[in-house]
């Protein structure tokens, strides 16, 4: 083992990697997969040992510098996987590698901590009267026992003190360390029998379980028809065979609910791999799950790296979401690589959503790819919500200059009298979208962006791109006029108007603003669920998978707002929002309504979405890309140019694009197109200007091909402009 090969973590060629001299000091220390830290191009960078071979030339071998994590969570089968995102991503293999195994962490700090249980015998409840943060706190140990000290206090949503001062009483336990297959260590939930469309998707798919090769499905279930049902019961075979569970979700934080279904079922054996873990907790999780000792691991996008030891089935909810995309590079798609490691370890990949991509419903289409099971019904013979459209222009016209419609004002204060609960969705936050002068029509914009100011009620503008702030002036800087006017609603201003109209009721915000702090998500999500609040306002973080039984009315304030953005995926985005916002109505034993207001009802999306009609939206928006020639009829490729100098940009751009137009000539490559050079949609950020390019063509392979022979010979000639390569945008 004298020599080994380094994957580097720098944007090189793709596939490079570079021999270094081991010496002799950490010749017992260093194994395949280890950290290490090499010089590189005069400075010291991170990489990956991959193999031990022998350099080409002795000459110029440089030796490694030290070892920085003898054995990351990597392994041969994530090994393979790094290669095919190299080739699928176009990324560097150190990139991709750094990507899965995590940014490294001293085995130092990964302590083992146990989880917490409520004390066994019963306390005076009035002790705690005075201390409604330590109830919330016990109830929810109660709720989701096994938790550790930082995990009860995120999901409490309070500081680590108040989980000390339960411990310091007595009321919370540590629970002793669970062994290894502690399956049964648990009473198991009451598990409640399985729908006739339940019963029908579990059958097929613990088949296909039992089956010796992989394969992928869509589960496309109507909102409430019990998709998790179906993943719980899946996961309960494949643990019975000893194989291991990855479940992801758009973002743990916004889905307590399912946490706790899954600590009920399964306890101990739960991994969570979610932001707010520290660095410590983050490497003790994955320790449990690499010794196989937790079989099911809950997480978002980055969990689909888990490294369990023989996955078995991955399950992605809410399938369609775009979280599941990764915006920095390698900008890899959590379904396709889900795709991949189900390939590799031949597993099954269920992918859930009342809302399919229509990606994903075009492969489940007969002779595609995947195999399709549909769940028409919600559970319990409910019905899905009512769904009345609001034509906002003849709102107007009859003198109603109110954000709110006289149906959507009339529904809500029914709602209010009855005690029963409304959701009201808009999907942009702060309380004005644009602050203009009247006298000269000037926008107030961010200094570093090249977009404008959003108007908050705390007298600030912020820009919503890059956080910046500014105090709204009372004067144009521009042209000195004083009448300056906002214009544009968001969910402050929905909060105001709520209150106007009704100042009794009782109204919580749930957006990026109020969920800064740690926990936040959940705290709002409990007091709306379980407290007396009436009305929930928010942006899309209330769309999804929320199962509150008591709510019966959903209004949403503008559909207009995802319609008009910039982007093919426009109409789709649409649907599946009003289709997924409108599925919180009527999950409970009274029946659901929902109101959409919009100054375009006529459009297939909104009415498609108001006819629960997934298929008719479906053929329709395909016939549209179809004739633009749109994914999925073709695929694209984005690669964005972004620097200080705009002159530099563009040329950067402008050579890219001659470079690729000649490899495509070269390669004879047929069937594709170069879009651009052009600004990108917001076409400065931070004060980096953006170009871009576009690739689209027929086969993805072809275009991968060009870019990466660019990549090769162009990728380092602009040093000032950064270049990065995004295949399969969701962001054009
Ligand atoms: N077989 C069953 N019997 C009784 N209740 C059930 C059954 N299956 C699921 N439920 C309940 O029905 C409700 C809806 O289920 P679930 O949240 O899984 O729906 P979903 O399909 O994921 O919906 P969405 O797409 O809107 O998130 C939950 O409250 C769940 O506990
Ligand atoms: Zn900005």
């Amino acid at each position: 083992m004298q020599y080994a090969e380094v994957a580097v973590i720098v944007p090189v060629r793709l596939y490079q990697t570079f021999h270094y001299r081991v010496p002799s000091q950490l010749q017992s220390e260093l194994k395949k997969f280890s950290r290490v830290e090499v010089p590189f191009a005069g400075r010291l960078v991170q990489g990956f040992v991959v193999g031990f071979s022998r350099p080409p030339h002795l000459q110029k071998v440089k030796d490694i510098k030290r070892v920085l994590e003898q054995a990351p969570f990597l392994n041969d089968d994530l090994y393979e996987t790094a290669c095919w995102m190299v080739q699928r991503y176009l990324c560097s293999l150190g990139d991709a590698l750094q990507c899965i195994a995590g940014s490294p962490v001293g085995s130092s700090q990964a302590r083992q901590e146990n989880g917490l249980v409520v004390a066994d015998g019963q306390f005076n409840q009035a002790v705690l009267a005075r201390a409604p943060k330590q109830k919330i706190t016990l109830e929810a140990a109660r709720a989701c026992p096994g938790l550790t000290k930082s995990q009860l206090a995120a999901k409490a949503g309070v500081s680590a003190a108040v989980v000390n001062a339960l411990l310091a009483k007595g009321l919370l336990k540590e629970a002793a360390a669970v062994q290894a297959g502690g399956h049964e260590a648990m009473p198991r939930a009451a598990i409640p029998p399985l729908t006739a469309e339940q019963e029908l998707a579990v059958s097929q798919l613990r088949q296909a379980l039992r089956a010796a090769g992989p394969s992928a499905w869509l589960l496309h279930g109507v909102t409430g028809s019990g998709k998790t049902e179906v993943y719980l019961r899946l996961i309960d075979e494949t643990l019975n065979m000893r194989r291991q569970v990855i479940v992801l979700v758009p973002e743990i934080s916004l889905t307590p609910q399912m946490v706790e279904r899954f600590r009920a079922r399964f306890g101990q054996q739960v991994a969570l791999l979610h932001s707010a873990l520290s660095q410590g907790e983050r490497y003790a999780e994955k320790a449990r799950i690499r010794a196989g000792q937790a079989a099911v691991v809950l997480g978002a996008r980055s969990a689909i790296f888990a490294p369990v030891p023989d996955l078995g089935l991955i399950i992605i909810d809410e399938e369609h979401e775009h979280s599941y995309k990764q915006e920095e590079s390698p900008k890899y798609h959590a379904r396709e690589v889900a795709l991949q490691r189900a390939a590799q370890n031949k597993a099954v990949v269920v992918l859930g959503s009342a809302t399919p991509a229509l990606e994903s419903y075009c492969r489940a289409r007969p002779g595609g790819p995947y195999g399709l099971i549909t769940m028409t019904k919600r559970v319990d013979q409910r019905e899905l919500p009512k769904v009345h459209i609001i034509d906002l222009r003849k709102e107007l016209a009859a003198g109603n200059t109110s954000i709110f419609s006289v149906a959507l004002q009339n529904a809500l204060a029914g709602r209010l009298a009855k005690g029963e609960k409304s959701i009201l969705f808009l999907n942009r936050r702060g309380l004005a979208t644009v602050v203009i002068c009247r006298q000269c029509g000037g926008v107030m914009k961010c200094p570093r962006c090249e977009i404008s100011y959003t108007l908050h009620s705390d007298g600030w503008l912020k820009c919503h791109y890059c956080g910046h702030a500014a105090r709204a002036p009372g004067i144009c800087p521009c042209c000195g006029g004083q009448t300056i006017r906002s214009f544009g609603v968001g969910t402050q201003r929905v909060e105001e108007e709520v209150k106007r109209l009704f100042p009794d009721c009782r109204v919580l915000r749930m957006d990026a603003d109020t969920t800064a702090r740690k926990g936040s998500h959940r705290q709002l999500l409990h007091e709306f669920a379980h407290g007396d609040a009436q009305v929930l306002i928010g942006t899309q973080m209330i769309a999804k998978g929320l199962d509150i039984h008591q709510v019966t009315l959903v209004g949403v304030i503008s559909a207009d707002i995802t319609l008009h953005m910039p982007d093919f995926r426009a109409a789709e985005r649409t649907f599946q929002l009003l289709t997924q916002v409108a599925g919180r109505a009527g999950r409970g034993s009274k029946p659901g309504e929902v109101i959409i207001q919009t100054y375009d009802p006529g459009h297939f999306s909104i009415i498609t979405a108001q006819n629960h009609d997934y298929l008719g939206f479906y053929h329709k928006e395909m016939a549209v890309r179809r004739s633009l020639r749109y994914p999925p009829f073709s695929y694209l490729i984005k690669i964005l140019f972004t620097g200080l100098n705009e002159g530099d940009v563009m040329a950067a751009a402008q050579y890219w694009q001659e470079r690729l137009a000649e490899a495509g000539r070269n390669l004879a490559v047929r069937d594709w197109e170069i879009l651009g050079p052009a600004p990108a949609g917001i076409p400065r950020i931070k004060n980096r200007y953006r170009w871009q390019l576009i690739l689209k063509g027929m086969a993805s392979r072809d275009i991968r091909r060009l870019a990466a022979a660019v990549l090769e010979q162009a990728g380092t000639r602009y040093k000032q402009v950064a270049v990065s390569i995004d295949v399969d945008p969701l962001n054009l």
